[in-house]
């Protein structure tokens, strides 16, 4: 087994092999073959999304409504050094660098096939922790993501005769642990990219300037792949996520299934980031837990979490075609009732609570997103809140300490980019590495 490495944050970036062992401190220059080199690079990018009904409860088989934000994950792959293999993730402050010779030892020895992407078990996840030198810390942030594309890469180049030297470098604009899906939006550009890099998708054709989708057939692959990647990120995810992730837009999702909402309002938001931190991880298990220890009570209040995200689907509906005052005032009451639903959950946070208040001092009615324990809120605003009132509540919110502002919903899901096709600032940070 190779020697425990350590994640080293404040190594030099000039320093590609970032790659130290715990036991000697020194870099680990084991000799080079067995690698093969990348074609060519290949950028992605996929966006965040906002549970608006249905978090945590659609883990146990309920329904959830989901929507895209329009803000993204950038990832890069591209031939690297060879017989390395180096990841670049300035959001979680990791830059790790491997020999591909000591990877292969990490091959999985049962081989399903990419159109089956294998589920992670505990044991080949507890090797990749072993040798990445990760220990046991159930919700580090950064050990997640390393696993993550560990896991993911292993797997996508297992039946290759060579595992490939690459530079990734991933890099968002949206907060991590903040119930926004970064942990899928992460996971959805890394089974792209690297099923992209790997031949097993096709890479779409971009022009100069350009973004491309996949085909279906091609996102479907992408989903599965980015699953596992939620399986490590999360534990037991409910697949919600990476299918925004992957398909973007507005979706309705139930127990793997996926519909999309083609006809949904225009709804305005704003979105609320209490800067709390929290797992995901953590609270996923907690909420299992509760309902493992109170079924009777529990079971009814899922059930009831159901009922709301079908009714507000209901409303939606009947708002595409013409939407009224009544339709927003149906919307305020769900977000109430949910709320209260996720606080007996466990779910809550004083942040929260806090968010809540404030906002419903002014009239607007919020509830937490995603999986709650701090991080983000969503608040409705409807046709009759006065532009003077969104202002002053967004200040009070900030002055909380909170970040907060309108977003815009419905982005496109998982993209294929020309490098001309980045904002100068995104292009510039996946560049430096
Ligand atoms: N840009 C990123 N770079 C590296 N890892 C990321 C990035 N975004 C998310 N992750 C992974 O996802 C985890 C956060 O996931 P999670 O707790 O589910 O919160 P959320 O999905 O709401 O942001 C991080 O701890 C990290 O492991
Ligand atoms: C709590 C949950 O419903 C959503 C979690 O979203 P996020 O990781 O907090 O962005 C879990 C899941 O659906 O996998
Ligand atoms: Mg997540």
């Amino acid at each position: 087994m190779a020697p425990a490495l350590t994640l080293t944050s404040n190594w030099p970036r000039s320093t590609p092999l970032s790659l130290v062992s715990a036991e000697t401190g020194i870099f680990d220059f084991r000799k080079r073959v067995g690698s093969a080199m990348l074609a060519r690079e290949c950028i992605v990018s996929a966006p965040g999304k906002v549970i608006l009904h249905g978090e945590h409860a659609v883990v146990h088989g309920k329904v959830a409504l989901a929507v895209s934000l329009n803000l993204r994950t950038y990832l890069r792959i591209q031939p690297g050094a060879a017989g390395r293999v180096s990841i670049n993730m300035p959001n979680i402050d990791t830059f790790l660098s491997w020999d591909v010779t000591s990877l292969h030892a990490l091959l999985p020895a049962s081989r399903a096939g990419l159109q089956n992407a294998v589920e992670p078990d505990a044991a080949v996840v507890l090797k990749l922790r072993e040798y990445a030198g990760l220990g046991d810390r159930l919700a580090d942030t950064r050990s997640l993501a390393v696993l993550a594309f560990l896991y993911i890469y292993l797997s996508v180049f297992a039946e290759s005769r060579e595992l490939p030297s690459l530079t990734m470098a991933v890099w968002s604009e949206l907060p991590t642990g903040a119930g926004l899906g970064s942990s899928a939006a992460f996971s959805v550009c890394l089974s792209a990219a690297l099923l992209a890099s790997r031949g097993a998708i096709a890479c779409p054709a971009v022009e100069a300037a350009q973004t491309a989708r996949w085909s279906d057939e091609d996102l479907e692959l992408i989903n599965r792949w980015a699953f596992q990647g939620e399986k490590i990120i999360h534990g037991n995810p409910s697949g919600v996520d990476n299918a925004v992730g992957t398909w973007g837009g507005a979706l309705r999702y139930h127990s793997g299934k996926i519909k999309p909402l083609s006809s949904t309002p225009m709804l305005r938001i704003l979105l609320t980031n209490t800067r709390v931190p929290r797992s995901t991880k953590v609270l996923v298990a907690g909420v299992r837990d509760k309902i493992t220890k109170f079924p009777a009570i529990m079971n009814p209040v899922l059930d009831s979490i159901d009922a709301i995200s079908c009714e507000c689907e209901r409303t939606l509906m009947e708002m595409a075609r013409g939407p009224e005052i009544q339709h927003y005032r149906v919307l305020e009451e769900l977000i109430d009732i949910n709320q209260h639903h996720l606080n007996v959950m466990g779910v809550g946070h004083p942040s929260l609570d806090r968010l809540c208040q404030v906002s419903l001092a002014h009239g607007l009615h919020s509830k937490l997103t995603g999986a709650g324990g701090g991080g983000c809120g969503i608040t409705l605003l409807t046709p009759d809140t006065d532009s003077s009132v969104v202002e002053r509540s967004i200040q009070e919110l900030k002055d909380c300490g909170y970040d907060c502002w309108e977003t815009s919903i419905g982005a496109p899901g998982v993209l294929h980019h020309s490098p001309s096709s980045l904002t100068e600032d995104v292009l510039k940070i996946l560049n430096s590495y």
